[in-house]
This record gives C-alpha cells, sequence and structure tokens, in this order.
C-alpha cells in the first residue's frame, strides 16, 4: 500500500528531546538509515536550548542505550541529517523559523511526540505559518481522553487539515504479527474457513506485563489500563481479528473494514468488567494517595454481526502480572462426541493463539490420541524462525508515514468509535479490587468469563 500519498520530502519532529525520542525515535531513525530507508533531511523541534553537537550526541548515547551497537558510518549519515530548532511551540516564532528553515520542501511529514495538550496548538500554528500545504502530521497517542476530548481534538485537526492528512500513530499497528493478522487470515483456507460464530466459541485477548508503571506514576495515574492499551492498541488488534476482508488494496478500503467491527460493537456494560490494582501502586511516586485508577482491566466485549453473534470476546489487561505476554486466543467448539470410540467420548476444543509479543508466532493446540490417552499436542510456528526478523514497529511506522503508506494509522472514524465503545466505563467504573504483583488480576475477573472456558494460561516460552 506504499505511496497512496506522495513521499515526504523532509521530516521534522516535535519534541525531539523526549522520554519517547530517547527510548524509540532515534533507534528507529538509525535503523531505517541502516537499511537504506532514510531519504529526508530530519529537524527535531524542541524547548531545550541546545546546540545541533548535543542534541546529535544524545542521538548516539540514546541508540547505544537502546542496546544497538552503534556503527559509526550509518550514525555519520544519519547526523548529517539532522538539524535542531529550539523555541517555545505555542509561539509564533518558532513557525517564522521553522519556515525558513523547510521552506524549499513542498511534502513535509510533521511528526508530534510531544505533550497532548500541545497537539492542536502546534497545528493551528503550523496552519497560521502557511505550512500545511502538502505537508502531513502524525500525531502520537493518546488521541483524546475520552469521546468529547477525541470529538474536539477531531475538530481542530480538520479546521486546517484534510482527514488524508492526519496519521494517528499506535504503535501496536506496527508490529509484526498484527501486520500478518490480515494476511494469514485471508491467505489461508485453513483459516479463513473456521475464523466465524459456527466454529469459535469464545475469543479471548491478554495483554500482561510482569511489570508495573516504574517512573511514569503521574502519567499512568490519569490514564488507566482502558485508556492506556485497551482502548486504543487492544482495540485496533481486535479489529484485525474481527473485520471482513477488504475490498481492495487501498488505506481506506482496510480501514473501512476496521471501522465496520468497532460500528457493529455494543458499548461496553460496566457489569461485566472488572478493574484491579496492584498491591503497592499507592506507593508509587506521582500516584494520588487513594487513587482508584485502574492497573488491570478485564471485560467482556461483543460484535454484534453476521460473523461474530453469539461470540463473547474477553479481554484483560493488566501490569504486575506474571509474565509479558500478549496473545489474541480462539477457543473453538467442540466436536460430537466420538462414537467411534468403545466408550463414546468427548475431548478439549481445539484452539487458535496469535502470540503478539514476544517472540510472535501461531499456534495451534489440537488434540491427539497417545498410549491410549487424550493428549493436547500443538502445531506452531514463530515468525522471526520462518519469515526474518521484521522491522520494529516505530522504524515501521515511520517509514509507511514518510512514503506514504497510511494503511498503519488509526483513522478518525474508528477512533471515535472506540472511545464511544468504551465511555460507559469511564462515567460508571466499577470497584477496583487490589491484586497482589505477580498474580493474574483480581479473583473477580473470573466473573468476567463466567459461563464460558476459564481464562487460558497464556503461550509462554517455546
Ligand atoms: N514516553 C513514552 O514511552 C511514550 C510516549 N508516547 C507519547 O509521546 C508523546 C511524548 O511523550 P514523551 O516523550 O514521554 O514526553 P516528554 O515530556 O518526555 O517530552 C515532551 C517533548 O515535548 C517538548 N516540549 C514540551 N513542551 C514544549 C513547548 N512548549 N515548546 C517546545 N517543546 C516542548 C519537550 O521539550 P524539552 O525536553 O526541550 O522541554 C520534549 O521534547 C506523548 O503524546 C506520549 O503520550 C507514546 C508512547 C510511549
Ligand atoms: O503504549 C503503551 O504500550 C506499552 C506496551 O507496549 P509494548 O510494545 O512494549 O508491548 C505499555 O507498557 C505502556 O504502558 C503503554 O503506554
Amino acid at each position: 500500500m506504499a505511496g497512496e500519498a506522495p513521499e515526504a520530502d523532509v521530516l521534522v519532529i516535535f519534541g525531539i528531546t523526549g522520554d519517547l525520542a530517547r527510548k524509540m525515535t532515534y533507534r528507529a531513525l538509525y535503523r531505517l538509515e541502516q537499511h537504506g530507508l532514510l531519504r529526508c533531511e530530519i529537524v527535531g523541534v524542541a524547548a531545550d536550548d541546545i546546540g545541533l553537537d548535543d542534541l546529535v550526541s544524545r542521538a548516539r548515547e540514546s541508540i547505544a542505550e537502546s542496546g544497538t551497537t552503534v556503527d559509526d558510518e550509518v550514525f555519520t549519515r544519519l547526523a548529517g541529517r539532522l538539524d535542531y530548532l529550539s523555541g517555545d511551540v505555542t509561539e509564533h516564532e518558532v513557525y517564522r523559523q521553522l519556515a525558513s528553515r523547510i521552506h524549499r520542501y513542498q511534502r513535509p511529514l510533521f511528526y508530534l511526540e510531544m505533550p497532548p495538550s500541545l497537539f492542536a496548538p502546534i497545528v493551528e500554528q503550523l496552519g497560521k505559518a502557511d505550512l500545511l500545504t502538502g505537508a502531513t502530521v502524525a500525531v502520537e497517542k493518546p488521541f483524546g481522553h475520552d469521546l468529547d476530548s477525541a470529538r474536539d481534538l477531531n475538530a481542530r485537526l480538520h479546521d486546517v487539515l484534510d482527514e488524508s492528512q492526519i496519521l494517528r500513530v499506535d504503535h501496536f499497528l506496527g508490529k509484526e504479527p498484527v501486520i500478518e493478522l490480515e494476511y494469514l487470515r485471508f491467505a489461508n483456507l485453513a483459516l479463513a474457513e473456521i475464523w466465524d460464530r459456527h466454529t469459535v466459541s469464545s475469543i479471548q485477548i491478554t495483554m500482561a506485563e510482569d511489570f508495573g508503571v516504574t517512573d511514569r506514576g503521574s502519567f499512568y495515574d490519569k490514564v488507566g489500563a482502558l485508556r492506556d492499551v485497551v482502548q486504543n492498541h487492544l482495540m485496533q488488534v481486535l479489529a484485525l481479528v474481527a473485520m471482513e476482508p477488504p475490498a481492495g488494496d487501498t488505506a481506506d478500503e482496510l480501514r473501512d473494514k476496521k471501522c465496520e467491527v468497532f460500528r457493529a460493537m455494543p458499548a461496553l456494560d460496566p457489569a461485566h468488567c472488572v478493574r484491579g490494582q496492584y498491591e503497592g501502586y499507592l506507593d508509587v511516586d506521582g500516584v494520588e494517595a487513594g487513587s482508584t485508577t485502574e492497573t488491570f482491566v478485564a471485560m467482556r466485549l461483543e460484535i454484534d454481526n453476521w460473523r461474530w453473534s453469539g461470540v463473547p470476546i474477553f479481554l484483560r489487561a493488566g501490569k504486575g502480572l506474571p509474565e509479558r505476554v500478549t496473545e489474541v486466543r480462539l477457543l473453538l467448539r467442540r466436536t460430537p462426541k466420538l462414537a467411534f470410540l468403545r466408550k463414546s467420548t468427548q475431548v478439549d476444543a481445539n484452539q487458535i493463539v496469535l502470540r503478539i509479543d514476544p517472540d510472535p508466532g501461531m499456534r495451534m493446540h489440537l488434540t491427539a490420541m497417545g498410549k491410549q490417552t487424550w493428549q493436547n499436542v500443538h502445531l506452531q510456528t514463530l515468525f522471526a524462525g520462518e519469515l526474518g526478523e521484521p522491522l520494529e514497529p516505530y522504524e515501521r511506522l515511520l517509514h509507511s508515514a514518510m512514503s506514504g503508506d497510511h494503511s498503519l494509522f488509526a483513522r478518525q472514524d474508528a477512533v471515535e468509535e472506540t472511545w464511544r465503545i468504551v465511555q460507559p466505563l469511564l462515567d460508571n467504573p466499577p470497584p477496583v479490587h487490589t491484586y497482589p504483583t505477580g498474580s493474574w488480576g483480581p479473583d473477580e475477573a473470573d466473573s468476567v468469563v463466567r459461563g464460558h472456558a476459564h481464562w487460558q494460561e497464556p503461550w509462554l516460552g517455546e
């Protein structure tokens, strides 16, 4: 889907001195340079009054800190592309200077990795400075903090930009196994033919993290697990799990199908949700005394359409859990009793698991008769071994944004739909239950799956 929009001829990164840049952006740029995928100048913008040399040193340090061995030749090429502009982005002067630096380019990509309250003001200032003609603007998460604020932000961006100029970044959409979903599902009849309510009895999506909120207490406490990873990342994954095949190869044909899934989903019923908070969360720096922010959430979702009606979707996400693992699991219906056996019997239902993190892969749980007893056996593939090492999410997303491929970015209608779905839980959050760190969340989470297969232990190890 590359090339739907023309390739960017300059990349302007607002927030180049921030935490995300340090952890992800420099490394992604370095890897793009290494793979010969970077072709333009890069202008970083931030408040810090530092010189270009300082910025270049920070870039090098950040890349090394991320565990990459820095190749001097590659880094020198990257450094040669960098420029830096310091100033307060709420003031016009920055944009005047930016205009004079990038006036010779026609197709700038502005990437906003800034405090979200500045997304709209920056775009408005870019508009006033007449910098938006031919431009694309990529904005980081979060896109709003509820349905109303997401609508407001969309409205403000649309005052100066066409939707085709806006890229909403969700790094899960840059993960190889998430992208692979579309291909695996529709290129394999063996999967395509069973991927519906006739064969699937329920779906479980788990995103478990075996660490807490670390030094992000003041950020996380205003957000919680629902806003942090469910409304965005896991909903985007669910759309790819559940959508119909796109009718063509454009970004919008794909995004139409994803959005149809959301439109078929009733808003969450808080009675089908459980919130949890790991023990010790209240002691984290930046967390408010007595905070009821959830670090774990489990819920039941529905997709009320021809393919999925009657198939419950159980989703759980949390920090302070025993493992770091993100997976999608389809639990299939049981076979009829096996009458050809001396004692007719029913066996475990099959399951299909897509592991997103770590070590992405796919696994099918089957049942076999070994030594006169039923045994679970697995058919599985680990993608890295079979398909090679993929691009990293931010590397892929930056490359897609620069090369004009919008298919890996969330569209306005989908973002608003996902806020609509989670809004009742924001309005009427159920009580928060504490859970010990290293457990699978509060015991109450079992009530979410009552009447269906219990929460499955995720696929761990090889
Ligand atoms: N950090 C992370 O792990 C992740 C962050 N994100 C998103 O990325 C975005 C940025 O987050 P993060 O990097 O953590 O934030 P930081 O607070 O670390 O960095 C913010 C950046 O914005 C700049 N900035 C802030 N105010 C101004 C201003 N008035 N004028 C000019 N520059 C300004 C800062 O410049 P200076 O340093 O010079 O003051 C800095 O470069 C957010 O939307 C966040 O949600 C998304 C995923 C993960
Ligand atoms: O956006 C976020 O994602 C990370 C998890 O992403 P991953 O790619 O490392 O699995 C999560 O830890 C963080 O809280 C959230 O803001």
